[in-house]
């Protein structure tokens, strides 16, 4: 062969595998598999939506799953439609995660968890100036203090349980898009949702050397009871926003979780612009795939391109939709 077709392939191929096998021994945490089959699976709001679809997911794989919402009803109904789908028994827990000691009980009757996946939320779009603080505090409470609440109560046993048994364990928390990205009428629920990013970085820090993986969770617009809910309140211009990413089914969605989950991965996006707004938000988040670092390290650039890119057109559809009312108003 000659040199002059060697030597660009050289310039290429050397380097690339030198920086693959770089990144395989330093991304950390280090690449994990999480069994659920046998082991005691926690999910919080698992009474709807993506939380009931991660439910049946986890029963129909052999975990032993329990269940936490509010709503005593609903809970009865999810139990029922998982067994019917699966055969298998969840456990239920009435609690709202707003109640620490409520959810320090729950925890403690459910028994030490493998898998605690911190699901529970609540989204009423709407704008700043607009929105009650009572609300906006509910927001916060449900989906950020919850958080704390149910990872304070569990954390002790599944240190030990983990220790006990050798195989490892895992924390997942639902954070979503809005936790990637601050959208139009979201300023309450982005800030909870940005929130839990931080906890979770710093929480995996906290918990490796348990050898307890973290995983964030980023779901787009999701076809759920709460997402139905929401449109009806939702304004115009966030409608056009949240349109940059496309629509969910909570299956798809908890199929992607759970994967996600057993993989031991921190960041986990549930469809192509997730996969998009990961790399560009990757930050100093924990990568335990050395081909999603490389990922990450090849289109950081470009990608913030794109995200610019989306950022004007975003601006631009706010422009307009002011100028429209202003001359309405006229
Ligand atoms: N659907 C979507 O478009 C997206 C959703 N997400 C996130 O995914 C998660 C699930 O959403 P989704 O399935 O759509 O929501 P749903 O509204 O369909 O279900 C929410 C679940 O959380 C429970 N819950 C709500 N508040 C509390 C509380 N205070 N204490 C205990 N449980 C509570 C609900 O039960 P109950 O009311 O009986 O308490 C229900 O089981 C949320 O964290 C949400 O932010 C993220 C991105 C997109
Ligand atoms: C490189 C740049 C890529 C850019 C991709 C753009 C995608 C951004 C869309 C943001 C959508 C926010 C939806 C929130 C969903 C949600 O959380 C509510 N349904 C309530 O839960």
């Amino acid at each position: 062969m000659s040199s002059s077709l060697l030597s660009p392939l050289l310039i290429t191929i050397v380097p690339v595998s030198g920086l693959l096998i770089f990144l395989a021994l330093i991304t950390r945490p280090r690449p994990t598999r999480i069994p659920i089959k046998g082991r005691h699976v926690f999910i919080t709001g698992g009474s709807s939506g993506i939380g009931l679809a991660i439910a049946r997911l986890a029963a129909a794989e052999g975990a032993r799953v329990s269940i936490l919402a509010r709503n005593r009803q609903r809970l009865d109904e999810a139990r029922d439609s998982i067994r019917l789908a699966t055969g298998v028994e969840v456990g239920i827990y009435s609690v709202d995660v707003r109640d620490a000691e409520a959810v320090a009980r729950a925890i403690e009757v459910a028994g030490p968890i493998d898998v605690l996946i911190c699901n529970q939320g609540v989204f009423t779009p709407q704008e700043l100036e607009k929105q009650e603080m009572d609300e906006i505090k509910f927001i916060v409470d449900v989906n950020l203090m919850g958080t704390f609440h149910l990872i304070k109560a569990a954390l002790p046993n599944m240190k030990r349980k983990t220790r006990e048994t050798g195989l490892p364990s895992s924390i997942a928390i639902m954070s979503a898009q809005a936790g990637q990205v601050g959208v139009y009428g979201y300023t309450a629920y982005s800030a909870s949702k940005f929130a839990l990013r931080g906890l979770s970085e710093a929480l995996q820090h906290e918990v490796i050397a348990d050898n307890i993986f973290v995983s964030l969770i980023f779901p787009s617009d999701t076809d759920t009871p709460g997402f139905s809910e929401e449109l009806r309140r939702r304004p115009e211009i966030s409608k056009i926003i949240a349109a940059s990413s496309g629509g969910m089914k909570a299956d798809d969605v908890a199929r992607i979780s759970l994967n996600g989950i057993k993989a031991g991965r921190f960041s986990i996006p549930c469809n192509f612009e997730g996969t998009m707004l990961s790399i560009v938000t990757a930050g100093l988040s924990p990568q335990s795939s050395f081909m999603a670092a490389f990922l990450e390290i090849s289109f950081a650039g470009f990608m913030r391109f794109v995200a610019l890119c989306f950022q004007w057109n975003w601006f631009s559809s706010i422009e307009k939709w002011h100028a429209k009312n202003n001359s309405k108003q006229n």
